[in-house]
């Protein structure tokens, strides 16, 4: 880890930018159920002409972003993956170490099965059933199972009994959070942990991020400007800190749409087109 941090800031001391927009992928700069992302093509371009970063954060896994950023012609710039456990420098393609995974799945196991088995994880699925809950290609699922920090799945139980399974996780030092679909649990990292890291190194002027579900939140009010992208497959989030300040935008289209509108309308405030 050590190492990656420190080949990360090596490559990214020559990159200066304006502006930085931190985006979560799912149901933000990607649609919920298509994973399509070009309706948000005209935004990127926009952004790539003024030389903006743009950092993906996402709960997704570095084998996952790798080939995304490369599309969308991100590579030059870091990408935050697993909720914040690990980051990706830019143009890098990293072996992470799955120790903290196989340490997780291992502390899952002592859990008594009577709740351990409401948590339907990656780990103790088929690809075929990864395939089942997430809607992805067999590729796509393929990349999502190779995971090194974080085990997302679905919770089948109550409230109640998943109260009961977080408070044992939480003394093994696990946390949860909820992504667009998914509960996902890790050893307590969140995309802002990243975003002030990279904030610190490249030193914006100015810093937009987007999200649409919990595990955004801190991402988002930790921005100059944190934009709530609706999402109609969830409830959406609570008033955010800072809201009534005008710092936190929400937008009335879902997905990439959303995201292109958001950036238009952000450029054109902070008077950077
Ligand atoms: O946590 C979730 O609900 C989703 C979406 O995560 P983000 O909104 O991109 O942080 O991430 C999980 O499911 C995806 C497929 O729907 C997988 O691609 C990810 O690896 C997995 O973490």
């Amino acid at each position: 880890m050590q190492c990656q941090l420190r080949r990360f800031i090596n490559d990214s001391m020559t990159a200066t930018t304006d502006l930085i927009v931190f985006t979560d992928l799912d149901g933000t700069l990607i649609d919920h159920d298509t994973y399509d992302w070009s309706p948000a093509q005209p935004a990127l371009s926009a952004l790539k002409g003024m030389s903006a970063g743009v950092v993906l954060a996402s709960s997704k896994t570095a084998a996952e972003i790798i080939p995304l950023r490369q599309t969308l012609g991100l590579h030059q710039w870091p990408a935050i993956v697993e909720n914040g456990a690990g980051i990706l420098s830019p143009n890098g393609a990293e072996t992470q170490d799955a120790s903290q995974y196989n340490e997780l799945l291992s502390i899952l196991t002592k859990i008594p099965p009577a709740l351990r088995d409401l948590f339907r994880g990656f780990g103790a699925c088929s690809p075929e059933q990864v395939i089942d809950m997430t809607g992805l290609t067999a590729k796509a699922a393929q990349l999502a199972k190779q995971r090194m920090f974080s085990e997302p799945g679905l919770w089948l139980g109550t409230d109640m009994q998943k109260a009961e399974f977080l408070k044992i996780l939480t003394a093994q030092g696990v946390t949860a959070q909820q992504g667009g679909r998914f509960l996902s649990l890790s050893f307590g990292t969140n995309k802002v942990d990243q975003m002030r890291r990279i904030i610190e190194t490249y030193r914006p002027k100015h810093t937009i991020a987007l999200g649409d579900a919990p595990n955004d939140v801190k991402m988002l009010e930790h921005a100059e400007f944190g934009v709530v992208i609706a999402n109609p497959h969830r409830s959406p989030l609570p008033p955010l800190t800072g809201e009534e300040d005008g710092h936190i935008l929400r937008t009335k289209a879902s997905g990439p749409m959303g995201w292109n509108m958001a950036i238009h309308d952000l450029l054109d405030r902070l008077e950077l087109h």
